[in-house]
């Protein structure tokens, strides 16, 4: 699979303090990426120079190819970009704001435009300005997605919709990109409805990148495990860097193991727990591999192992 978008040692300071530091990074063309890392790990600065809205210090981007600095119309029409915190002309209604857009956009897709409208329901004759938040979020993603660009960026899409709006934005957005193939970076906080959709996760921590890896192969390697004693149990010293989160309780200790492996678990709790009667294992939501990162991002030289 060819890359969508690369980045290469991108580096942005803000007073020289690194917002961005030194992110390679590759994102292959037809898959949902999920962007995701606490507050102020770099995520909207990264999309920002992706875009050409922000100088980098250093380094490179490259969205379809092109290096950002040089983007032009070419490339924007085949670019869909979504943000929380985006400037909409406030006195304009829809049907004005999709009248002055559609022009631009030799792809624009009338039909698909009255498709979203009828999905996204919203009025059309209000201006922007008396909309709702998440009104206006909707107008803007119906602006970004009509003309059925390559590679659409969203940043934080879901706030201020309600749970409603959000299933069926996943819903419409799911269909979109296994019908059409799109390219999608979607960065934000809602890991529950990212998890619906995307096929690779990508974790920043202070503008490093901690993981680039396929949904399937994170969801597949990590595990809670309960193991269980006769007697209660202290914690035993050397156990596999590749366990953490313990929790000590009573004759149960339970951990999370990064790298779980059918095989190779029975034979670790063997090893290190040789008097335990029995272990349970259960697979963890995206929201908590995702927090297991964040907790670890808070401990010196302790990151998460990566696969
Ligand atoms: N225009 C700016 N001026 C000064 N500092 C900035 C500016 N933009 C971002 N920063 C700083 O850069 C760092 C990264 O911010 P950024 O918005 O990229 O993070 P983020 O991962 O998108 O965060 P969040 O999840 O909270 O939206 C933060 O420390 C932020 O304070």
């Amino acid at each position: 699979m060819s890359s969508i978008i690369e980045l290469e040692n991108l580096t942005k300071n803000f007073r020289k303090s690194p917002a961005v530091n030194d992110l390679s990074l590759s994102i292959p063309e037809g898959a949902v990426t999920a962007f995701l890392g606490p507050n102020g790990a770099g995520k909207t600065t990264t999309i920002k120079c992706l875009l050409n809205l922000q100088v980098p210090d250093s380094g490179q981007a490259k969205i379809l190819g092109c290096d950002s600095r040089k983007l032009g119309p070419k490339q924007l029409q085949r670019i869909g970009y979504v943000s929380e915190n985006q400037q909409l002309p406030s006195w304009m209604n829809v049907t004005q704001l999709l009248d002055y857009l559609r022009p631009m956009y030799p792809d624009w897709d009338r039909e698909f435009e009255k498709k979203l409208l009828r999905e996204f329901n919203i009025p059309l004759k209000t201006k922007l300005r008396s909309l709702s938040r998440g009104q206006r979020m909707k107008a803007a993603l119906l602006s970004s997605l009509a003309y059925r660009p390559q590679v659409v960026v969203l940043d934080e899409p879901f706030s201020g919709l309600d749970p409603l709006v959000r299933d069926e934005f996943l819903h419409g957005l799911l269909e979109l990109t296994e019908v059409e193939g799109w390219s999608v970076l979607i960065s934000s906080h809602d890991i529950e409805e990212v998890q619906r959709l995307c096929d690779r996760v990508t974790i920043l921590n202070r503008g490093h990148l901690e993981l680039n890896e396929s949904t399937d192969e994170l969801l597949e390697r990590f595990r809670k495990v309960t193991v269980n004693f006769p007697d209660s149990k202290n914690l035993p010293a050397g156990l596999p860097a590749t366990w953490s989160d313990f929790q000590v309780s009573g004759r149960t200790i339970r951990f999370i193991d990064h790298r779980f492996h059918t095989t190779t678990l029975p034979e670790q709790i063997g090893k290190h727990f040789p008097d335990a009667l029995t272990h349970e294992v259960q697979p963890l939501t995206l929201r908590e591999i995702f927090v297991v990162f964040a907790k670890s991002f808070r401990l010196p030289n302790n990151p998460p192992s990566q696969s």
